[in-house]
């Protein structure tokens, strides 16, 4: 049975303790701040489930014969890694690539991790077995999972075993059944729409840090699991005409705490330990299919911000003003960037063992610009809108006061689009570019992968230097130096 949409919500009925306007949401399927966004997230299955969609987005599951999603798929080829492709990019569609943490981005850290086994293998076999076992689990019930991989904000002087006890996620014992956590960790978006999450710690860690240098998987319902939910978007969207987008797939974030959580060894991928920890994401090709996964989902919602704005400019009569048609073209050819970025990346992939993996190079190439372009985006927006976002009813049940509808239709006016269509579309730029929810996805599109600095590294890191050099050296040696 291919796992549906009323099993994932069901799902989510597991007594897990999330937190939000002081109390504790005993059925986050039904509470008002999350409600839509778990609705959504299982309108994901039903499409997975569908005769029309079935094949293209699952796979048969070599464990237990059951259709799964292709994001559990382990690529060998070019054309396996293309087939993917096409079956995540269907996915991002239904919610336009505001699900950030889809299940598919978590999922293909997983799938990764399972293809580098063998690194923990060579720690203690017994780390490895988790990670194999992990992965199979996760794949055979199609798990949502999310992942906490960042420590909380605090002072950036202090190294992690020197801040307070307690702040950030540590390991406070150890017995024959497992681990037992207490702590912090920055965030989990998605965290009430997930199964599972999966902790780990990307920042790099130092000597004297190995209680916090632990990586392990538990229950979104582990006893002692707590998420601090942020403010809903959802809960203060109106109505779907005025909101269109946060109300239904504001994914939610929250902190997560751990209050003594106990995690059996069977969860456990890395105990303490600073360098395997630091070469689960980065000497393994888990950060780039991961993030290889997130622009996938970005140029979904580029297009999408692309269509807007160029609608904007049809309903207003300007698409053929000459500045306008060149804001547009700049925006084409940014949107036909990240999408060139994203065939570079395969093209150019090379194989790890027997799988096929991305260009990790193109691939941090496209999240230092992206990461760049999105806030630049959402400004060209604004730009192509001027006031007819604000120039809105304020809410749709103005449209049941005669005196105000009749005013609005005579005032919503476009040579192309009803008073009514121009209202619907200018709500939904609105809360594409300049609501909460908006703001918010640029500091998601900002931060998601890491500060600037650390993407720039990434892409420092990776960038083949020594093919440029070469091209340097050719050519000083073409030419003599003074007085030769
Ligand atoms: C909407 C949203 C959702 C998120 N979801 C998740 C999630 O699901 N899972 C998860 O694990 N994490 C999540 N995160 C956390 C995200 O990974 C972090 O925000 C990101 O890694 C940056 O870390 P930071 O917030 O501590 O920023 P900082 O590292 O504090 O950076 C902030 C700024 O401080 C300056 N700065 C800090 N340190 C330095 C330095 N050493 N050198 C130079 N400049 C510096 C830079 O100007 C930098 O831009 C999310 C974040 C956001 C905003």
């Amino acid at each position: 049975m291919t796992k549906n949409g009323s099993d994932h919500v069901a799902s989510l009925r597991d007594g897990r303790e999330v937190y939000i306007d002081g109390e504790r949401a005993d059925d986050v399927t039904t509470h008002p701040a999350f409600r839509n966004a778990v609705a959504s997230a299982g309108a994901l299955y039903d499409m997975q489930a569908s005769p029309e969609f079935e094949e293209l987005l699952t796979y048969e599951s070599p464990g237990t014969g059951d259709r799964v999603n292709r994001a559990w798929q382990l690529p060998k080829t070019y054309e396996d890694l293309a087939n993917r492709r096409r079956a995540l990019i269907k996915w991002q569609e239904p919610h336009l690539g505001f699900l950030g943490r889809s299940p598919d981005h978590v999922a293909s850290a997983v799938a990764a991790m399972y293809m580098s086994a063998h690194v923990y293998d060579e720690i203690d076999p017994a780390r490895g077995a988790a990670v194999r076992d992990y992965y199979r689990h996760a794949r055979d019930s199609d798990s949502f999972l999310t992942y906490t991989i960042v420590n909380p904000q605090t002072n950036k002087k202090q190294a992690t075993h020197e801040q307070d006890a307690d702040l950030t996620l540590a390991v406070v014992d150890e017995d024959a059944e497992g681990l037992t956590v207490r702590g912090a960790k920055m965030l989990a978006t998605s965290g009430v729409l997930a199964n599972e999450l999966f902790v780990s710690g990307v920042q790099p860690l130092q000597q004297g840090d190995e209680r916090h240098a632990v990586s392990f998987a538990v229950p979104m319902n582990a006893k002692g699991l707590q998420n601090l939910a942020r403010r809903s978007y959802e809960a203060s969207a109106t109505s779907t005409f005025d909101h269109p987008v946060s109300s239904r797939f504001d994914e939610t974030d929250g902190v997560i705490f751990f209050d003594d959580v106990k995690v059996p060894w069977d969860r456990v991928f890395v105990n303490q330990d600073v360098d395997l920890l630091r070469k689960q994401f980065h000497g393994t090709p888990v950060h780039v299919y991961q993030n290889y996964q997130c622009n996938l989902r970005l140029i979904v919602k580029l297009k999408f911000l692309a269509a807007i704005a160029h609608r904007i400019t049809e309903i207003n009569s300007t698409t053929d003003f000459p500045q306008v048609r060149e804001a547009l073209g700049q925006l084409a050819a940014e949107v036909g960037m990240v999408e060139a970025l994203i065939h570079g990346m395969e093209v150019k992939g090379h194989q790890y063992g027997e799988y096929f993996v991305p260009d990790p190079a193109l691939l941090y190439s496209s999240q230092v610009l992206t990461q760049q372009l999105y806030p630049k985006v959402i400004h060209t927006l604004r730009e192509l809108s001027g006031g007819g976002v604000i120039m809105l009813p304020s809410s749709e049940a103005d449209f049941s006061n005669p005196t105000v509808a009749d005013k609005i239709r005579r005032v919503q006016k476009s040579a192309v689009a009803s008073p009514d269509e121009r209202v619907k579309l200018f709500k939904l730029a609105w809360d594409v570019i300049g609501s909460e929810f908006a703001s918010r996805h640029v500091q998601y599109e900002m931060f998601y992968n890491g500060a600037a600095f650390v993407v720039r590294g990434n892409a420092y890191r990776t960038f083949d230097w020594d093919d440029s050099r070469a091209l340097l050296d050719d050519f000083l040696g073409s030419y003599d130096g003074p007085l030769e």
